[in-house]
């Protein structure tokens, strides 16, 4: 018997301004899998990790880039993590993966959050666990350990989470290198290690209402900026000024955007952040400018601007003139020798989802 099914998962825009790590919305570009088992060989005993044929349309971003062998690509080797820890060393013969993805790599979008996000419930379909969404989160922080991302992508809308303190012996199974979470890529020898289970109730979140008519315009710079590298250009402590200033904002945005009809007034400061986005400037050419010139009092229907997580992408949130706030923001990147796409996006309310087929 052959089993298909279909995974869809949602981008998503980290941060918002001032919810650095915390806040998250997911929206309406989605990473699809096609997935195929041939549940006749389910049982055969197989010690190749790379068994399962992983293929990506021509049109998904990152196509000529990712890696093809289930040990190496982001959405397979979290899918065998998954397996693992639950005894079961790889994909089941005859595993067929096709992949379509719409959500451009390293631009702040939650590529990554939204690859490990389907490496899990992949994983949860394959071996069939019967997961909830709330324990696949805990794998999912195994491998992306902030929570904005991941929660976002897999319960959709927009999000607010933390993690919580975990116990010292969670703490210490917890920080196990993900080198030893994940199999190594090709050439790493297999150690039959079984991972621990992580911990349960690693995030927890909120989900808030959105004003629908609220649109999230994306400008999408065309180079590519790791959030590895993003996150690691930040400062390791911070004045207590500037970390109230993010604190009062966030308690304001997260009601601000469900208000109607939306504020400008309140929304635009309530975006501001002392965080993150002043030291990423430096990765981002025109990302000053950008931010400070393009404000509502200049182009009405904008709510509000702030760097799409780790960026280099740009969230305008607006409710009208779409066209003329993008033209603004990719001329300015222009005036930086930087070109961009623009997409017009809306909240995506469920999150990750699966379809039998
Ligand atoms: N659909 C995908 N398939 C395989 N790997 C992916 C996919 N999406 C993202 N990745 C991996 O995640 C990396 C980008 O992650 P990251 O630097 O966090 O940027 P982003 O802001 O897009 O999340 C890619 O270079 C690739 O290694
Ligand atoms: N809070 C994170 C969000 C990263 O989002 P991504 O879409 O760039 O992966 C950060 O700002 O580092």
């Amino acid at each position: 018997m052959v089993r298909t099914f279909k995974i869809k998962v949602p981008a998503s825009s980290a941060n918002i301004g001032p919810g650095y790590d915390v806040l998250g919305v997911g929206l309406s570009l989605f990473l699809e899998l096609e997935v195929t088992i041939d549940s006749s060989l389910a049982h055969e005993t197989n010690d190749d990790p790379n068994n399962c044929k992983l293929s990506y349309t021509e049109d998904s971003e990152g196509y000529s880039s990712v890696p093809l062998r289930s040990d190496a690509n982001l959405i397979t080797r979290t899918a065998l993590y998954v397996l693992r820890c639950n005894n079961i060393r790889n994909f089941p013969s005859g595993t067929k993966i096709h992949v379509s993805n719409p959500i451009p790599l390293g631009r702040g979008l939650g590529s990554s959050g939204a690859a490990v996000v389907a490496g899990v419930i992949l994983g949860n379909e394959v071996a069939q666990l019967g997961f909830s969404k709330q324990r696949m989160l805990d794998y999912c922080l195994m491998i992306e350990r902030h929570p904005d991302n991941i929660t976002a992508a897999m319960m959709g809308g927009f999000c607010g989470s933390f993690l919580r303190d975990l116990t010292p012996q969670e703490v210490e199974r917890r920080e196990i290198p993900l080198s030893e979470v994940l199999p190594e890529p090709s050439g790493g020898e297999d150690t039959g290690l079984v991972p621990p289970l992580p911990p349960t109730d690693i995030g927890r979140h909120v989900k808030y209402q959105w004003n629908p008519a609220i649109k999230c315009i994306a400008i999408i710079p065309q180079f590519e900026l790791s959030t590895a590298d993003s996150r690691g250009i930040l400062p390791k402590a911070y004045p207590t000024q500037d970390l109230v200033f993010n604190l009062q904002r966030l308690a304001v945005l997260t009601t601000a955007l469900t208000m109607d009809p939306p504020n400008a007034d309140l929304i635009y400061p309530a975006m501001q952040d002392r965080v993150h986005q002043p030291y990423r400037k430096t990765l981002i050419p025109g990302l000053t400018e950008i931010l400070s010139c393009v404000t509502p009092s200049t182009y009405p229907g904008l709510l509000g601007i702030c760097l799409s997580g780790a960026g280099p992408t740009i969230l305008a949130l607006a409710t009208e003139n779409f066209e003329d706030i993008s033209q603004e923001i990719i001329n300015r990147f222009v005036k930086n020798g930087v070109e961009c796409s623009w997409k017009l996006l809306e909240p995506a309310y469920d999150g990750a989802s699966v379809e039998q087929q």
